[in-house]
């Protein structure tokens, strides 16, 4: 099938990483002679409007027995985890089930690895353009009764602690200084620490599987489709786009002096049997939290307040 590629490329994400691996690609579509057009975003939101322009313009649908006689149009967008969030909310609000290809270059690229995406954008693109039909895989759909709001994550929708975490990073006083200095890792380390400390309990109420469940002391309460958030952590080690399931996972606010073993049992992905943690796997699953919380969708900023949400899953189709 003769492919035309439309590139979409964040060249800020991963903190200027977009513009690398963004000029290897259009360096391999060139050097191969492949046709294609390349686009920049120049601020936040920016990829919004580049997908409407070419929704309304240039993207088709994919049918198997495509007709036409023209090259098929295929997205192909290069960024973090954020301008991918970006790219399916916007399709998703046009009602448009184009097929995506994505070369990941933030800093945490999560939704690459529960694709299981090769690590060097060439061998990505490689795969990319061997391959001849879209896979579709099971994304979070999410509906918020108390705003009105609704949207999709690719990774994981969370309220507490880590979109308190995605809260304290980007709103940190010293993260862009060491951003111009390549040390973002730091800024995150320190969000992290400053916010296991501060962020209190609270309690949430949950329906699935037809059951309702209590919980007084939810400290982070993240519901995902894919074992990975925060850059590789596996906290839903039995989580997969590849079936039509959600994970919740709820840990309990532990004492301060227990947090290094829980780490070590969430990276040894041991902690779902642990009694500090609590594991639903559902369809549809429901979540209220009356005490306002910081939210976060695929480390993208739901905004502190009280959520009412109820989660299931839609399918998307991906290139790769
Ligand atoms: N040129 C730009 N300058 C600043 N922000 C941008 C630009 N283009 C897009 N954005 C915004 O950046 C956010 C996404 O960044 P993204 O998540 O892709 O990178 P990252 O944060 O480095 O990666 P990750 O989420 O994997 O850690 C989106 O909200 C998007 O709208």
């Amino acid at each position: 099938m003769e492919i035309f590629y439309h590139v979409l490329i964040n060249p800020n994400s991963g903190g200027g990483n977009g513009r690398i691996v963004g000029e290897k690609i259009i360096d391999y579509l060139s050097e191969h002679q492949l046709a294609f057009d390349v686009r920049f975003t120049g601020y936040p939101d920016h990829e919004r409007q580049f997908i409407r322009e070419l929704a309304q313009t240039t993207l088709r649908e994919y049918q198997p027995e495509d007709q036409s006689n023209q090259p098929y149009p295929l997205l192909l967008i290069i960024g973090g985890d954020g301008t991918i969030h970006q790219v399916v909310n916007e399709l998703y609000r046009l009602k448009k089930q184009f097929p995506i290809a994505y070369i990941p270059a933030g800093s945490g690229n999560d939704f690459a690895r529960a694709l299981n995406l090769p690590k060097d954008p060439v061998a990505i693109i490689e795969h990319i353009h061997q391959n001849t039909q879209p896979t579709f895989c099971h994304i979070l759909h999410y509906d918020e009764a108390i705003y009105g709001e609704e949207g999709l994550a690719l990774n994981n929708v969370g309220i507490g602690l880590d979109a308190a975490i995605v809260y304290e990073t980007n709103h940190s006083k010293v993260k862009d200084i060491l951003q111009k200095f390549n040390l973002l890792s730091f800024s995150y380390l320190s969000a992290v620490i400053q916010t296991l400390v501060k962020q209190r309990s609270f309690p949430i109420l949950v329906e699935a599987n037809g059951q309702t469940y209590n919980f007084k002391k939810a400290y982070l309460c993240t519901t995902s489709n894919h074992p990975y958030f925060g850059g590789g952590i596996p906290i839903a080690p039995k989580a997969s786009v590849f079936q039509n399931k959600l994970d919740l996972i709820i840990i309990e606010k532990p004492s301060m002096l227990l947090v290094p073993w829980i780490a070590f049992k969430i990276f040894t992905r041991k902690h779902l049997e642990a009694k500090f943690c609590h594991y639903i796997q559902a369809n549809k699953i429901k979540i209220v939290s009356t005490i306002a919380q910081h939210g976060q969708a695929d480390g993208e900023e739901l905004g502190e307040r009280s959520y009412d949400i109820t989660f299931d899953l839609i399918e998307q189709p991906f290139w790769f």
